[in-house]
């Protein structure tokens, strides 16, 4: 299995506070796995240093073998690496049409005439992402009028449409209903194969619902690695959360 990700004694030094110490995982490609840990156990911080907004003080991280250790964010976005914030960074003015035509072209100025110029193969993913997104009957409608989940299954769909190979998700199903987690987790699953994903989650039920492979942290450390069943049976697992309710 070809590796998507590889991370080497990964460290962020924060003025004598390691967020992130020694992290070593390697994510192979279609992976979907999924970073659990008690709260500030350094999760968001290595998605920050896999995607260039934080950088590093010790370690490596190589995207398909190649070197993208503290680059500049847009070059590693560039390079393949797609990141879903809380807060979905979508054309609130423009269709949800007009954002998958964005997305494709990566040039927000020619959006109008998009259609007309655009590649057979452009046209397709965009078809893809409508179907995989559920999106289809919102078309037309402006992304500020989208209700939480559509806007957040916009942005993911962006991130596809522009062909990020490797997809960092933190806490995806926050604020969602019942449903839109749901739906969010047949999302992540149709991507499996296709895409290598990796999810910060809280949400137990929904980490079950998707989970293979589990990476815990804790203390910016790595803690624990393996399938969900034997993580949640692993007493280090069990002490680290202790006193925030244990695995919930
Ligand atoms: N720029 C920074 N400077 C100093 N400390 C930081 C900085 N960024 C994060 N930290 C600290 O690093 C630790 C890890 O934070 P991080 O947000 O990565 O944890 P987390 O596992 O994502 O937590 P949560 O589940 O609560 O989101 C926390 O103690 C946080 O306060």
């Amino acid at each position: 299995m070809k590796a998507a990700l590889t991370i080497e004694g990964l460290e962020v030094d924060f003025g004598g506070f390691k967020a992130v110490d020694s992290m070593t995982t390697v994510i192979d490609d279609g992976e979907l796995r999924v970073i659990l840990g008690p709260n500030g156990a350094g999760k968001t911080t290595l998605m920050d240093l896999i995607s260039g907004k934080t950088a590093a003080t010790g370690g490596k991280v190589h995207l398909f073998g190649r070197d993208i250790t503290n680059r500049p964010e847009h070059e590693i976005a560039r390079a393949g690496v797609g990141r879903k914030f809380q807060i979905p960074s979508v054309f609130r003015d423009l269709s949800v049409l007009q954002n998958l035509e964005v997305a494709v072209s990566h040039e927000p100025r020619v959006f109008r005439n998009l259609r007309l110029g655009m590649s057979r193969a452009d046209r397709k993913r965009i078809d893809e992402v409508i179907d995989l997104t559920g999106l289809g009957a919102v078309l037309d409608t402006l992304a500020g009028d989208l209700s939480h989940g559509q806007m957040q299954w916009l942005e993911l769909g962006m991130l596809i449409t522009q062909q990020s190979k490797v997809i960092l998700l933190d806490e995806p199903t926050a604020g969602m209903t019942q449903g839109e987690t749901s739906k969010t987790a047949d999302i992540i699953l149709r991507l499996k194969g296709t895409h290598t994903i990796l999810v910060v989650e809280h949400d137990m039920a929904f980490v079950r619902k998707i989970a293979e492979k589990v990476t815990v942290m804790h203390l910016g450390k790595l803690l624990a690695e393996g399938p969900m069943q034997t993580i949640e049976a692993d007493p280090a697992v069990r002490d680290a959360y202790l006193g925030s309710g244990g695995l919930h």
